[in-house]
């Protein structure tokens, strides 16, 4: 496990960042109960930090647990064991404050661009010319000026993205919780999002948690790539990411040694539990 930022130096060093942004998950063991009556662990003592304004991946093989931690954060769901903190009060329900985006488009197809993405505003009481105001804003800063009548279905995936994004981002959330967002999209187009996703969150700095099975994106974006083990999830390492910020273009830093070097050595644990999961699937035994 490599060893942690310091406060002075780390990501948050220089900038205006919320204190009330910290994420504490600890000791979260998570049970379901089975069709059938049993329980279930889907994550098993996960524990780990987000500081405040700080970019945190989370790989892990598929079905280990990364988006029922996700919920637990949001206050969707809550802990069998194990508490979840954001700045240091225990979530127990919907928490202000937070957004999300998902792999699946959130977005309304009855609505216009421009009333999805004014809609986080309005729901906080904003009077409805303020909040078009807003995300007439919003919707040039992700590069859609133009686009406001459009519907969803008249946008292409990217674009759809975009809108996403500016919704999500409207409200300036302290923390924004990301569930595979970009996995659904060609690979051009998921640079292109990651690049804008990066200035954006330079800009506002929110606490982010960014899921994804893509490990090159968990390193390009993060300050931190939390690797979980298969089922039932726990964490396995938490690799912190000294490629310097700005970072600049994604496509870029893929090529840089030190990118190959971490990547290397987050793949190496990684592969481990992605082999472990798969045989778990096929009835294959690897101790
Ligand atoms: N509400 C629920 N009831 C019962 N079981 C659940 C529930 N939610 C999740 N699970 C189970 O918990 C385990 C972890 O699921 P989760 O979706 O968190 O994994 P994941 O790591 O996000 O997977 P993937 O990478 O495939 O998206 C899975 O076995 C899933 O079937």
């Amino acid at each position: 496990m490599a060893a942690r930022d310091d406060a002075a130096t780390g990501p948050a060093a220089g900038r205006t960042v919320r204190e009330d942004a910290r994420i504490e998950i600890s000791g979260v063991t998570k049970r379901f109960l089975t069709p059938s009556g049993e329980a279930f662990t889907a994550t098993r003592e996960v524990s780990f930090t987000v500081e405040p304004g700080q970019f945190c991946a989370v790989v892990g093989p598929t079905g280990c647990g990364k988006s029922t931690t996700l919920s637990m954060v949001s206050g969707l769901d809550r802990p069998s064991e194990g508490s979840v903190r954001v700045g240091g009060q225990e979530v127990n329900g919907i928490t202000d404050g937070i957004s999300f985006m998902f792999q699946a488009d959130a977005l309304l197809p009855w609505k216009t661009v421009l009333g999805n993405v004014a809609m986080g505003p309005v729901f906080k009481g904003v009077g409805k010319a303020k909040a078009n105001a807003a995300a007439r804003d919003w919707l040039r800063r992700v590069g859609l000026a133009g686009f406001e009548d459009h519907h969803p279905h008249q946008l292409s995936g990217g674009m759809r993205k975009r809108v996403a994004m500016a919704a999500a981002l409207i409200n300036e959330p302290k923390i924004l919780l990301m569930d595979e967002p970009f996995g659904a999209l060609d690979v051009q187009t998921k640079a292109i999002m990651q690049n804008e996703l990066l200035g954006l969150w330079e800009q506002l700095r929110p606490s982010v948690i960014f899921i994804t099975h893509d490990l090159e994106e968990a390193v390009a974006l993060a300050d931190r790539v939390v690797v979980m083990t298969s089922r039932p999830g726990s964490i396995k390492a938490v690799h912190e990411i000294d490629l310097p910020r700005p970072r600049g273009a994604v496509q870029d830093i893929r090529f840089q040694p030190r990118f190959l070097e971490l990547h290397h050595q987050i793949w190496a644990s990684l592969r481990e539990e992605v082999e472990r999961a798969y045989a778990d699937t096929t009835g294959e035994k690897k101790s």
